[in-house]
């Protein structure tokens, strides 16, 4: 793309210049720059995927700070670009970064934002609604009536699966994944069995809590168990989630082989990233298996889907929505917008990034203070003491 031919200005006279790679949600995050003194600038291209070109052009030969998408490919030659426009400061709109070169950006010294926690709970919700969606065939049922298929009630229309007192398993508990293992154990009494590189300890407080009250109730407790292995999860579970991050031990972390040890009758559900399965594989094992079914957010070649998925009962499929909820994308913007302003005006790190909700209360100032910057122990920056 040449020099953009549709950019959205806020405050031109501003002293330092911002730019966001895309429009996002809300307004806050833009009056937050401008109460700064920044000259915001948004791309309005009407291209969804913007290449690094692209990115260049918009950065230009002076540039503060930049709020990127994970759809963009940010290393050596955007962190360069960067630089030596005089800009110290990126921050992705997304929890995930794995789109972003971190080693290069330290090379130049510039800060790497994400925008962790504001979206937990949103993502969780979207896993918990393709899991339910898979495992009683919502979609394949709403075509049905559409088609005007329906003529009347079967003992066997649209049979699915069971969720209460079934297992479900999750890979990568972090938070993302601890917040739906509740919502799947205390929802739908399951019983959870997860895998992780670290004990989630608080998770494992809240089933067992659960279980007591269920337990103390005349009801069947629910239970969890902590697997050594991937595989014991996937041996066991009915319905499992993924939410690890996506790095080079997590990608194509299912495959071929971990399918087949998979129950024929199992949901596997992914809102992490695309590459965690490797979706040829997957698309194989789905038309060999037409009672395993999938419930998908994310894809290994965003936004296309490997051959063949798209033609499959068997699978449930959304563009990368699990975030998409008016206040979850609008506090993201503003972590974003803060994370870049804060390197901006030199402010420290905040000191928990899994507690960002002082810069959500739209009702006071922000801390001064960068929310979340995954590169801040590289880069040396001060922890504040607020
Ligand atoms: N689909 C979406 O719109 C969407 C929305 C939010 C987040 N995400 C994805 O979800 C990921 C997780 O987000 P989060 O906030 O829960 O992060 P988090 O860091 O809290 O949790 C990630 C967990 O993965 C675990 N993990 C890392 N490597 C592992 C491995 N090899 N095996 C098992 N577990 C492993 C970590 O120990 C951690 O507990 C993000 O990195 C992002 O890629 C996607
Ligand atoms: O990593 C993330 O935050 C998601 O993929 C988008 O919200």
């Amino acid at each position: 793309m040449a020099k953009p031919v549709s950019i959205e200005v806020w405050n031109p006279n501003g002293k330092y210049r911002v730019v966001s790679t895309k429009p996002m949600p809300g307004n806050r995050w833009i009056d937050l720059l401008i109460e700064q003194d920044c000259r915001v600038e948004i791309c309005t291209q009407k291209k969804t995927i913007l290449s690094v070109e692209d990115i260049i052009a918009l950065i230009g030969d002076k540039c503060d700070g930049v709020i990127g998408q994970l759809t963009e490919d940010w290393g050596e030659t955007l962190f360069s670009t960067l630089s030596r426009a005089g800009g110290k400061a990126f921050s992705n709109m997304a929890v995930g970064y794995n789109n972003v070169d971190v080693n290069a950006a330290n090379k130049y010294g510039v800060a790497v934002g994400n925008t962790p926690v504001i979206l937990t709970e949103t993502t969780a919700e979207l896993a918990a609604s393709l899991s339910l969606s898979a495992a009683r065939r919502i979609v394949e049922a709403d075509e049905f009536m559409r088609a005007g298929l329906y003529d009347g009630w079967l003992p066997n229309l649209f049979v699915g699966n069971l969720l209460k007192g079934q297992t479900v398993g999750v890979i990568g508990a972090g938070r993302i994944g601890s917040a739906y293992a509740r919502m799947m154990v205390e929802g739908f009494k399951m019983n959870l069995i997860y895998y992780d590189l670290y004990q989630a300890t608080r998770l494992e407080k809240f089933v067992t809590a659960y279980g007591q009250f269920l337990k103390a109730n005349g009801e069947q407790p629910v239970t969890w168990k902590r697997a050594s292995s991937m595989e014991e999860v996937l041996r066991e579970a009915d319905v499992i989630s993924l939410h690890p991050i996506l790095d080079k031990t997590t990608y194509h972390l299912v495959n071929k082989d971990s399918l087949a040890i998979m129950k024929k009758e199992a949901v596997l559900v992914n809102c992490s990233r695309g590459p965690v399965i490797d979706e040829v594989a997957l698309v194989e094992h789905l038309k060999q298996n037409p009672m395993f079914r999938v419930g998908l957010d994310v894809f290994e070649d965003e936004p296309y889907m490997k051959p063949g998925l798209a033609d499959l009962k068997n699978a449930v499929v959304v563009p990368h929505i699990a975030s998409a909820s008016k206040w979850t994308r609008e506090g993201m913007a503003t972590l974003a917008a803060l994370n870049v302003l804060g390197k901006i005006k030199g402010y420290p790190v905040w000191s928990n990034p899994n507690q960002v909700e002082p810069f959500l209360n739209e009702n006071a100032p922000p801390p001064a203070a960068n929310p979340s910057i995954v590169n801040a122990k590289a880069l040396g920056l001060p922890v504040s003491r607020l």
